[in-house]
């Protein structure tokens, strides 16, 4: 059995059903991948599995037991960095992680240890003295993560923790990650940046509209697309561009407008190159790149939904 098993999960907020029919297990061990763009219920889902957000049909198990009840010592084994930074702007960075980890119980020189240990991990102990306020957007959610791992938790739950961050930042915190996983946590990770949940998830479900859309491997993932290529042709202007005509080129399957060019799916055997260059060519529009893409979780996503992850 998973270390937590979502059953047939319903969420209906007054108007939106925000979450739809959402079942599948967490391997415990794993670092599990939730991806969607803005709005597809990820952090309905992670509400609600926190128990902060009540389950409208369905249930959670954690460890076997229903997070609907409130198993204070059940909850205590999870840890959730929320997406938006919880803080006490009046505390030192010390002071706020020793606050957190404090509220699962422990005191002492165990809370020290703890609290130490913890800003040591997301590399802010040289600034333990320093408020929150004084910190940089990175570094508060590096803090934020700090308050939320002490305690050591066996399930860590990030809800797209790096969203508006600096590179430096994002990269320390995906290796805190890796690093409280390989220490023994479970990890759920959600983020609408495929980038970071193809860097350092095992397994990754994908949400849209409420609803699981597709869960695996990320390699059997990106193999269920794998009869095709995408090809991101990049135009000098974005005046006219008709796409009708390309999809009648042999081995074009789908043709898109983006910002500054056009995305397309060609067969993975095609040799279509020079059609849809002449193609181009042939509307006087000019071409100033083609890339070739090897298959990515943004076309998983583009070939489920026919949208990209940030549209
Ligand atoms: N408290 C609420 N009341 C009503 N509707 C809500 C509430 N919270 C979220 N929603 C709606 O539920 C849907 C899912 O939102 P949710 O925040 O879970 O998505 P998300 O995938 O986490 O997106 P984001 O990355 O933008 O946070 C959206 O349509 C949102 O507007």
């Amino acid at each position: 059995m998973g270390i937590l098993t979502l059953d047939h999960v319903f969420k209906k907020y007054e108007r939106i059903e925000a979450v739809r029919d959402v079942s599948f297990e967490i391997h415990e061990g794993e670092i599990f991948g939730l991806l969607g763009p803005n709005g597809a219920g990820k952090s309905t889902l992670i509400n609600m599995i926190c128990g902060l957000l009540n389950i409208t049909k369905g249930d959670i198990l954690f460890n076997g037991k229903s997070v609907k009840k409130a198993y204070v010592k059940t909850k205590r084994q999870m840890g959730l960095v929320p997406q938006d930074i919880a803080l006490y702007g009046n505390l030192s960075a010390y002071e706020n992680v020793r606050f957190f980890c404090s509220l699962y119980g422990f005191s002492g020189r165990e809370l020290d240890k703890r609290t130490v240990k913890a800003l040591e991990y997301v590399g802010l102990l040289d600034r333990k003295k320093d408020k929150p306020t004084t910190f940089s957007g990175g570094m508060k959610r590096r803090l934020n993560i700090a308050c939320a791992i002490a305690h050591t938790p066996k399930l860590i739950i990030l809800d797209e923790p790096t969203v508006g961050i600096d590179p430096q930042s994002r990269n320390h915190i995906l290796e805190s990650i890796k690093s409280l996983n390989a220490e023994g946590s479970t990890i759920i990770y959600t983020s609408h940046y495929m980038e970071e949940v193809e860097a350092i998830c095992s397994r990754v479900g994908i949400m849209d509209h409420g609803k699981l859309i597709a869960l695996d491997t990320k390699e059997n993932l990106k193999d269920s697309i794998g009869d095709r290529r995408t090809l991101i042709v990049t135009l000098e202007k974005m005046d006219a561009v008709p796409l009708d005509k390309l999809l009648d080129i042999q081995g074009v399957q789908t043709a898109h407008l983006e910002e500054n060019g056009v995305r397309i799916h060609v067969d993975r055997d095609a040799h279509n190159f020079d059609q849809i260059v002449s193609y181009f060519v042939s509307q006087k529009l000019q071409v100033n790149n083609i890339e070739n893409q090897t298959p990515n979780l943004e076309a998983v996503f583009m070939s489920l939904t026919g949208r990209t992850l940030r549209d």
